[in-house]
Order: structure tokens, then sequence, then C-alpha cells
């Protein structure tokens, strides 16, 4: 089209500047080829089915969107029966769908709380009547006045023997559940968390199966006060989800709906606990974690696909002797602020498909009662939970940016993206909440390792992502052999300045505590620089394993080739925005410092011609992304033209509310003008 300037051949030119075989890249993306298919397949089910239109879901008034997404969640579990979907099959359908709504945590953290937490038994009556959706179960853990400490939360399950029954009572304000998902309007049962009292002594917090509706008319059950907690942050966004307020008021349920795998009451009351850690009870949230974290890659790479294609498409400015506009991805400061972006998607992707290996891995070990593994997954998802939903967070606002004015209309996609996106920044844990976890990890071996530096050849070596740390001698005082640009394509001086660095902002914590009063004290006053320590270990890990994923064996032409790109993008980009921290360390020099930016710059530029293609190798079709500025086709003026017209203000020529609030103003003017 050359009407107004929009030109969607453009990206066909684009795409042709590829240097490398894109088919190969979406392998690499997806993991296999087997998973480029099914999404693939999955994706074009979903766009091509009326029912999962999204277009106008910014315009519908709450209820609408809540009906909607009822609507859409019944006929994706439909299709699902329909056509006999496999498991990988039908979470890809219900993610293109991409709607939240009250089946993301039945699946996503009703039944593995179930099938972590419940005993076989339980497991076999409660998750066939799950996986049917004869009942339908939301996490119910967050209350009004406790989210982050669990162990503080006030929901009591008191057991009265005379009765082999659990009381479940919401003894006070704050104790009201606030906030599960699912609950408000949906659910008809719930994993709720209470404290567990028998015998008159208190032991904690412990999950317990409870029935919220009746499976006839959907009404709340006597005691059981239910609704929603109300509307939320963004248009559309967020509001398809029904979270939820809950009060028990001495609600009876059987004694065998407590999930008894970790721990027993038993028939007299007695409190039992088997030998397994007590951890595991938190178990769901380090799944969820693992999860979210796979997730954000999905989230960031949307949001570059959408400013990408646009960059490539929106032309400001030509050249002094009046020469034609440029496409805004030419200019270079639009590269900094994108290509980096680009990269961390690549990067977050491939660390997401780590944990999932390392938590499968602790999945197996915990089945085998090895539970040595257990820290090392929470500090991981914890760590990475934190560091990248932080980052995509900032990423889509960025992206926001970069495509100018027409990113903040709703039909970006950007603005709903943003509002859906940014509360995994504290869900599942608060991000500051999650960093403090892995600090104590850090801290803890960097004191460990600080007393026994001198035998650390013989001491106990750390294992897995800490285990840079046992080179704690070289890592204290080794200097960067970085000499000229180039040599910081070099995977192991990248390595070693990230390790170094990460290792002395934690010994640096650790001596500073240790001369505080007390070790609390000295912790709570250093927390900042502990959390700027935490980052620091949780990007090393990101590097390291974009790093490791680049020594596997990556078919296709030239699409190993661009991956090292961006891997050192990733690295150099995180180098030049923390430079002070690898400063202030003596990691590196000044001078090395100015070298990595002059390399970041010419990566751009080799970086420049593949974009395109990079963000096609998501493989996402329009539907997914939801945005006329990231349209395939790049025609994004028609686009963007008849998109306003749909918006209800439209409807009508003469708006309403002209009779009784325009005219008469209008008209009072101008009799005061004649006066
Ligand atoms: C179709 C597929 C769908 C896929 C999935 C989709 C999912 C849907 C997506 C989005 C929907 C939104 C979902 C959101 C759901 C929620 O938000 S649920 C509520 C989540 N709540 C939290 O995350 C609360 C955060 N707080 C905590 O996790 C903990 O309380 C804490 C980590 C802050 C610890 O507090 P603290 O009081 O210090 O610890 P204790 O409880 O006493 O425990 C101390 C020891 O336990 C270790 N530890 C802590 N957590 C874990 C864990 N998860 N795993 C293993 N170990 C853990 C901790 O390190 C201490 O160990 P030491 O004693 O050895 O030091
Ligand atoms: C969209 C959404 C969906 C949710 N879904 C569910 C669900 O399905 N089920 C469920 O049970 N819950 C759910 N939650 C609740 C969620 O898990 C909690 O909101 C989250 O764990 C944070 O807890 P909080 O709200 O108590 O925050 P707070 O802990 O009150 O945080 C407030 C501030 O205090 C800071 N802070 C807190 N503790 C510390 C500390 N020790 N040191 C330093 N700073 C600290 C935090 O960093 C933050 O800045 C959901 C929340 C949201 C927003």
């Amino acid at each position: 089209m050359a009407d107004g300037g929009g030109e969607p051949d453009q990206l066909a030119g684009e795409r042709a500047t590829a240097q490398f075989d894109v088919d190969g890249m979406k392998v690499a993306w997806a993991g296999s080829r087997h998973a480029v298919e099914v999404a693939d397949r999955m994706a074009r089910l979903v766009a091509s089915d009326p029912v999962f239109r999204k277009d106008t879901r910014t315009m519908l008034s709450r209820k609408e969107l809540f009906k909607d997404t009822l609507k859409k969640a019944a006929h994706a579990w439909k299709r699902i029966v329909e056509l006999r979907l496999t498991e990988e099959e039908a979470n890809l359908l219900r993610l293109y769908v991409d709607q939240p709504g009250y089946v993301d945590l039945h699946w996503g953290m009703f039944v593995p709380a179930i099938k972590g937490q419940g005993t076989e038994e339980q497991q076999k009556k409660w998750l066939p009547m799950a996986y049917k959706f004869q009942i339908i179960g939301c996490y119910a853990q967050t209350e009004l006045g406790h989210g982050s400490n669990v162990q503080g939360l006030e929901t009591t399950a008191t057991f009265d023997p005379s009765a082999d029954e659990f009381v479940m009572h919401s003894p006070t304000l704050t104790s009201s559940k606030w906030w599960p998902g699912g609950l408000g309007k949906a659910s008809t049962h719930a994993v709720v968390y209470a404290r567990l009292i028998t015998e008159g002594k208190d032991y904690g917090i412990h999950g317990f199966i409870v029935q919220l509706r009746s499976l006839d008319d959907h009404s709340p059950l006597p005691g059981v006060t239910l609704g929603d907690i109300g509307g939320k942050f963004g248009s559309g966004a967020y509001n398809s989800m029904d979270n939820g307020v809950l009060r028990f008021d001495h609600v009876r349920i059987p004694r065998d709906q407590m999930l008894m795998r970790l721990s027993q009451v038993t028939r007299e009351g007695k409190y039992v606990h088997s030998d397994v850690p007590k951890q595991l009870l938190y178990g769901t949230m380090v799944y969820v974690r693992q999860t979210i974290v796979a997730d954000a890659s999905k989230a960031l790479s949307r949001a570059v696909c959408i400013a990408v294609r646009y960059s490539a498409i929106r032309k400001q400015f030509g050249s002094q002797d009046g020469g034609p506009e440029t496409q805004v991805l030419n200019y270079k400061t639009q590269q900094s602020r994108l290509f980096p972006l680009l990269a961390s998607a690549y990067a977050y992707r491939f660390v997401g498909q780590w944990l999932k290996w390392l938590y499968t891995d602790v999945t197996q070990k915990l089945e085998a009662k090895d539970y040595s593994t257990l820290p090392e997954a929470h500090a991981c998802t914890a760590g990475l939970k934190s560091v990248t939903t932080s980052a995509t967070a900032d990423a889509i606002e960025e992206c926001r940016k970069l495509c100018g004015g027409h990113g903040y209309l709703n039909s970006s996609g950007l603005p709903e993206l943003f509002a859906v996106y940014v509360p995994a920044c504290t869900y599942e844990g608060d991000n500051v909440v999650l960093l403090l976890q892995v600090s104590v990890v850090l801290h803890l071996v960097a004191r460990f390792l600080m007393k026994t530096v001198a035998q650390v050849a013989t001491g106990k070596q750390p294992v897995g992502t800490i285990a840079y740390m046992g080179n704690i001698q070289h890592l204290m005082q080794c200097k960067s052999a970085v000499n000229t640009a180039e040599d910081w394509l070099n995977p192991a001086a990248i390595k070693e300045v990230f390790e170094a660095r990460a290792l002395r902002m934690a010994v640096n914590c650790a001596q500073n505590i240790s001369k505080a009063p007390s070790q609390e004290e000295g912790f709570s006053e250093l927390s900042p620089d502990l959390l700027e320590a935490a980052v620091a270990h949780v990007q090393l890990i990101i590097v390291t394993k974009f790093i490791e994923k680049l020594q596997e064996d990556i078919p296709g032409p030239g699409v190993k080739e661009q991956l090292q790109k961006l891997c050192s993008i990733y690295a150099l980009h995180l180098l030049h925005k923390h430079l002070g921290d690898f400063l202030s360390t003596g990691c590196i020099t000044a001078r090395q410092g100015a070298l990595a930016n002059e390399l970041l710059g010419k990566l751009y530029a080799q970086v420049r011609p593949n974009a395109v293609a990079l963000v096609d190798a998501f493989d996402y079709t329009d539907h997914y992304l939801g945005s006329v500025l990231g349209r395939y086709d790049g025609d994004v003026y028609p686009a963007l033209y008849e998109e306003a017209w749909k918006d209800p203000l439209n409807e009508t020529v003469v708006p309403d509310g002209y009779q009784e609030h325009l005219r008469p103003l209008l008209k009072q003017q101008l009799k005061l003008s004649r006066l």
C-alpha cells in the first residue's frame, strides 16, 4: 500500500536481508521441531475460531468481560474434548486463547497442590473430578492482612475429634482470604492454607481441600462468604480474572480433606509429621515460579515482536537534502534500547528451558527421597522469577515507548500486555521478598567460604549454580585480560567477570554484616546491598545458561551465529547497565568497560538486518500478538485507522451527552459573546 506512507512490503524486504534460517531458529526457540509443529497447530486453531476473538476486549464492561471469559474457557474445554487433545496440546491451546481466567488457577495451582501435597488416596479421589471439570478449584493462601509472610496467616483449621472433622474459621477481618484467582465467582473448591490446631496446639500452616459452592446451583455453602475483590489496573487485562475474597464461619470439613502427604492428623487428633522436609508445603509455589520464568520470555517476545516490526515500518525525518524518511529501526538509539530486549527474550527462553529441566530433576530426586537439591530449586526459582518478571515488565513499557504515540493505543496491544503482565512482579512472591531469599543463601555460602578460604580446596565445595563461589581464591583477585573490543566475544572472558562481580558483591555484604552488632541487624541494614548481590548472582545464571546453550548442537545455517551475537548483547548490555558494580568491585577497568560498549554498537549493527526475522522466529500469529502495530504483513496504518472506528464512542457521530452538557455550554458561551 502506498497510501499515506504505510509500506507493508517493507517487512518482506526486511525478511529478505536475514542471514540465517528462520525455520531453524524457530526450532531453537521452541526446543524441538515437534514443539514448533504443535504450537503452530494450536495457535492456528485458536486464531481461526471466532469464539476466541479478542479485538474488542478492552471495550467490554467488567461483567461482559467476565462472561466472555467463562464462554471462552468452556469453548476451549469443548474443543479439547472433541479433538481429544493431549495435555501438551491443551496447555498450548489455553495459552493462545490468551485471556486470564479461573482455568489458569485450576490447572496451574489447584491440581498441582493436590498432586504435590495429597496422599495417593486423596489424589485418586480428587484428581479425576478436577481433570473432568466436575469441580473447579483455586489456591487460597493469601489473606487481606498477610501475603508474603505465609507463616503469619490467620485462618484456622481446628480439629474436632468428636466429629472427626476440621472446623475452618476466619477469626478476624485480616484473616479473610483475599486475591486468589478464580475464587470470586467460578470455583467450587479451593485448596485453603490455614493454621492447623489439634489437641490445643498450633502446628502452623497446612493445606485443606474445602468445598465452597454447591455443585447444584453454585451458591456458597453455609458459613462461606464469597465475592470478587474488585476492578484491577488497566482496561480488559487481568479484569477477566475473578480474584476473590473468602471468609469462613465455623465451616466443617471431613478430616481426610487435610492434604496429608507431608503430615497427618490421626483419628484421635495426634499430629504426625513424616520424614519429608516441611518446605515441601511450598512446592506448588516452586512449580508455579518455574512456569512464570518460562512465561516471561513469552510476554517479552510478544512486546519485542510488536516493537521491532513497527520500528521497521515507522519512518521519521529524512536526510538533510530532503530524501525519504528513515525507518526508526535505523536509529542507533532505537537499536540500543530495543536489541538488548530482543536478546533478553532469547536469554529468558533458554534459562526457562533449563529451569524446567532443573525442576523435573529435583522432582525425580524428591520422589526417591533425596531432598538435597530442594534449597537450590527454591533459590533458582525465586531468583529467576524475580529478575525475569521485573525486567520483562519494564521491557514491555519500554516497547510501548519505542512505538511512540501509537504504542499508547489499546489497539497496539501493549497497554493490555503490560497490565496483564505487571502483577507477575507481585504474585507468587513479591520480587523483593524472593530476592532476599536468594541473598540468604549467598550470604551463608560467602560467610562459610570466607571462614574456610584456606581449606577451600579440601573443604565441602558449593555445587549447582553456586559452584563458582568455590573458586573464591581466583575470583576475588582476578583481573580481566580483555584488551580489545573483540576480546569480549570470548564467553570465558564474560563468564569470569560476571562470576567475579557476583562473588565479590556477596563477600562484601558478608564482611559488612559481620561488623554489625548482630547478624539480624546487619542483614536488615545491608538488605539493599544484598538485593543487588542477589541480582548479580541471578544475572550470572542467565548469562551462563545462554553460554551453555551455545555449546549444544544448534542446526540451521546461521542460527548459532545469530544466537552468539544475542548472547554477547545480553551479557554486555548488563555489563554496561551495571558498570558501577563491575568497576567498584575491581573486576574490570574503565577502559575495558568502554571496549564492551564499543562492541555493543558493532553487534547492534550486525543484528539490524536480522531483526525482523529474529522476531518472526517466535512464530506468533496475529491473533496471539493482538496488535495492529505488530501485524505480520506490516499493513499498520489501514489497520490503525479501521480499529479506531470500532470504539463505542464512534457508534454515533454526535456523542451521547451532547444535548445535556455540550449544547447548553456552547449556547451559553454564544449568548455571552453577543452581550
Ligand atoms: C495451563 C498451564 C498454566 C501454567 C501456570 C499458570 C499459573 C497462573 C499464572 C498466574 C496466576 C497468578 C498466580 C498467583 C498465585 C499466588 O500468588 S499464590 C500465593 C503466593 N504467595 C507467595 O509466594 C508468598 C511468598 N512467601 C513465601 O514464599 C515464603 O513465606 C518465604 C519464601 C518468604 C519464606 O518466608 P520465611 O518466613 O522466611 O520462611 P519459612 O516459611 O519459615 O521457611 C524458612 C525455610 O524454608 C525455605 N523455603 C522457603 N520457601 C521455600 C520453597 N518454596 N521451597 C523450598 N524451601 C523454601 C527457606 O529458604 C528457609 O530455609 P532455611 O530454614 O534452610 O533457611
Ligand atoms: C493479580 C494477582 C493474583 C494473585 N493470585 C493469588 C492466588 O491465586 N492465590 C493466592 O493465595 N494469592 C494470590 N495473590 C496474592 C499474592 O501472592 C501476594 O499479593 C504476594 O505474595 C505479595 O504479598 P503481599 O500482597 O502481602 O505484599 P506485601 O508483602 O504486603 O508487600 C508490600 C511491600 O512490602 C515489601 N516487603 C514485604 N516483606 C518484606 C521484607 N521481609 N523485607 C523487605 N520488604 C518487604 C514488598 O517488597 C512490597 O514492596 C495474587 C496477587 C495478585 C496481584
